[in-house]
């Protein structure tokens, strides 16, 4: 038997597929796997922040088409990219087991965020990082930075930031944790939704491989994922407004933090909500409508009129 992975042509994309092949691999001895390299939109514009081309799903489109067309048979994609619906016929069969949530910060000069001086140039793209940046490191100066992790590396060592941020996960899974300064707490970024953790779409009537994929799937992940994109999902969020959402579950108890605010991170509205793990997404439509009634109406209606 034989499956063949879409991916993505990114050296972090091919990690990914690569972890997932070798998961499968050491699961089911008799398989085959191969991998099917494209490059998606997101990745050709490269000279815009993701926020300003919009549409959805930019990084995952030309995956899915591949399942569609049965040139593929599973996508494996980051689970952050991934917009809330599926194309029909299409499911996220697979969520894996989540890693580092955190954001990290990389700079050559500079060991941390508190020790950037006025005026410091940071670089991401990222809404998300740049409100809660702003708010409380009013005195930093943002630029935006697209480009795949060792594009993005280079410019800072091109000295075009005085720092950068980026997934802490990333850099851990291509072997460059060592250029981490800072480990960001949650409480100080809160991440996007499903930041560190690997998903897996395939048909939704391929019985035979969602059989394969079943021992990949991570229950924990899956019930904190869920939540996560719950919320995302009550409140239409996709990147061009600043989102973020982080659970936890320790024994039977899922707690979710979410954040919602303006891109300049003069509003922020930070709400945590808990419950039992049996419906997680009851308890992320639930903080969609707690961060909805504390003013994340107003703000997410200010964005859209932009
Ligand atoms: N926005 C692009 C993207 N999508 C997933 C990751 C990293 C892997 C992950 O967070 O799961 C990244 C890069 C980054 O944010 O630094």
């Amino acid at each position: 038997m034989k499956i063949r992975i879409a991916t993505r042509k990114s050296p972090l994309a091919l990690w990914q597929a690569n972890f997932v092949k070798k998961q499968l691999t050491d699961i089911h001895k008799d398989l085959t796997v191969e991998l099917i390299p494209m490059v998606t939109k997101g990745d050709m514009i490269l000279d815009s922040p993701l926020a300003k081309i919009g549409g959805k799903g930019l990084f995952v489109k030309q995956l899915e088409q591949a399942l569609l067309d049965n040139t593929a048979d599973i996508a494996v994609h980051s689970i952050k990219d991934i917009p809330a619906q599926f194309p029909e016929g299409l499911m996220l069969a697979t969520i894996c087991q989540r890693d580092d949530v955190r954001d990290a910060l990389i700079a050559n000069q500079y060991q941390s965020l508190d020790d950037l001086p006025q005026g410091a140039i940071v670089g991401t793209s990222s809404l998300r990082r740049q409100c809660q940046l702003r708010a409380k490191y009013p005195h930093l100066k943002i630029a935006d930075l697209r480009g795949n992790v060792s594009t993005r590396l280079a410019k800072l060592d091109n000295q075009e930031y005085h720092a950068i941020i980026l997934a802490a996960v990333g850099l851990k899974r291509l072997g460059l944790q060592e250029r981490i300064k800072q480990y960001i707490t949650t409480d100080l970024i809160l991440p996007a939704v499903g930041q560190g953790a690997i998903g897996i779409e395939t048909r939704s009537n391929d019985e035979t491989i969602l059989k394969l994929l079943a021992p990949l799937d991570d229950k924990n992940s899956r019930i904190c994922i869920q939540a996560e994109r719950a919320m995302n999902q009550a409140l239409q969020g996709g990147c061009q407004v600043p989102i973020a959402c982080y659970s936890q579950l320790t024994n039977d108890s899922l707690s979710l933090n979410g954040l919602v605010g303006s891109i300049d991170g003069s509003k922020i509205i930070k709400v945590s909500v808990s419950g039992t793990a049996t419906q997680p997404e009851a308890l992320g439509q639930q903080l969609a409508s707690a961060l909805l009634a504390k003013g994340a109406d107003k703000i997410l209606a200010e964005l859209n009129n932009r």
